[in-house]
């Protein structure tokens, strides 16, 4: 089976990515859009982010197959409660958020007894918005499928289709695991980042504008993640609370090993660490897993 119908419901980086996508790799689909806000509506008409923008999720929803929620994680369940009322039977409801486990629980009590599987494209940048969608997004990106136990196959495997149409590679895995290895693996770095940036302004003794001026390449990497949009991330460290908490906890005892090792001036240890870093980094680009676009992530793309 597959989708013919897809209504995509939030029309920002990640809504507009999959409408854009759908356009081009899967052109006999037929797409509709919702928005909770009229100017994204408006500019999601201008640039073609979906077959049809429509004024209402209800109306988005009516005919649709598959329902794509590409809302923040905190506004989910409510972007749920609006097509409660509307879906035709047999519609799967899927999402995009970052984290799985509160996402599910929130679907699940908004739509019971409806097919809901959660996925998450692991593909995205510092930008939001309607004009940040680009339709290459999710090239050789994973997307992380998570169905609650007992989901028709059929169907995990039509959304997989779904999504490797679109240029992602697939998996599939529990939305706890999900939770806990994007905790590590991208909430942490960013809850990092930001961190990193805010204590770099609030200096005393180094001035803002020296640190703006000698942004060397480390810094000015954690300045483009610390740009990342606040509602969407202040809802993933909401939602995946316990997950970046554990993270957290451990990340900060390495932290002290480190802090440890340059006040005794114990230079084995940092460089056996920095030597054990450097090999992850070599496996990550060998595994074709780095950009290979170049500036990807600056707001420049192909398309
Ligand atoms: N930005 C990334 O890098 C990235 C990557 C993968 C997944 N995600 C996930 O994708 C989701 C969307 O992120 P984004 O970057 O596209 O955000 P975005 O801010 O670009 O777009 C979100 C859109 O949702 C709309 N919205 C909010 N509440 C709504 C509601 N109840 N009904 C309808 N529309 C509503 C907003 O008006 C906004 O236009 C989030 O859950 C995020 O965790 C983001
Ligand atoms: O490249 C970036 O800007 C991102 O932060 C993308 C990123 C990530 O951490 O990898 C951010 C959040 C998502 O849920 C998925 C992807």
């Amino acid at each position: 089976m597959s989708f013919d119908k897809v209504a995509i419901i939030g029309l920002g980086l990640l809504g507009g990515s999959i409408g854009l996508a759908t356009a081009r790799y899967l052109p006999g689909v037929v797409t509709t859009g919702y928005d909770a806000d009229p100017a994204v509506r408006a500019r999601a008409a201008e640039l073609g982010l979906a077959g049809t923008i429509c004024a209402s999720a209800a109306d988005a929803v009516t005919d649709a197959d598959l329902v794509i929620l590409c809302v923040p994680v905190g506004a989910m369940g409510d972007a749920a409660i609006e097509i409660a009322g509307a879906l035709r039977p047999g519609c799967v409801i899927s999402d995009v958020g970052s984290s799985k486990q509160s996402v599910l629980a929130a679907l699940n009590k908004a739509l019971p007894g409806t097919t809901i599987i959660p996925a998450h494209p692991v593909a995205g940048t510092e930008h939001s918005g309607p004009d940040a969608g680009f339709a290459s997004l999710f090239h050789s990106r994973w997307c992380i499928i998570t169905p609650p136990e007992g989901t028709d196959s059929a169907l995990v495997d039509a959304l997989s289709a779904f999504w490797s149409a679109l240029g992602a590679k697939v998996d599939v895995m529990s939305p706890r695991h999900h939770d806990l290895v994007l905790a590590v693996t991208s909430h942490l770095p960013h809850l990092i980042a930001y961190t990193i940036v805010g204590t770099a302004s609030d200096l005393e003794e180094v001035t803002r504008s020296e640190v703006i001026k000698y942004s060397a390449g480390g810094f000015r990497d954690f300045t483009r993640i610390a740009a990342s949009d606040p509602t969407m991330w202040r809802d993933v460290f909401l939602n995946n609370k316990e997950a970046v908490l554990q993270m957290l906890q451990r990340f900060t005892e390495d932290l002290t090993a480190l802090q440890r090792a340059i006040r005794v001036g114990d230079g084995d240890t940092l460089f056996d660490h920095f030597t054990r870093t450097r090999a992850i980094r070599r496996s990550i680009i060998d595994e074709g897993q780095d950009d290979a676009r170049p500036d990807f992530g600056r707001g420049d793309h192909e398309d």
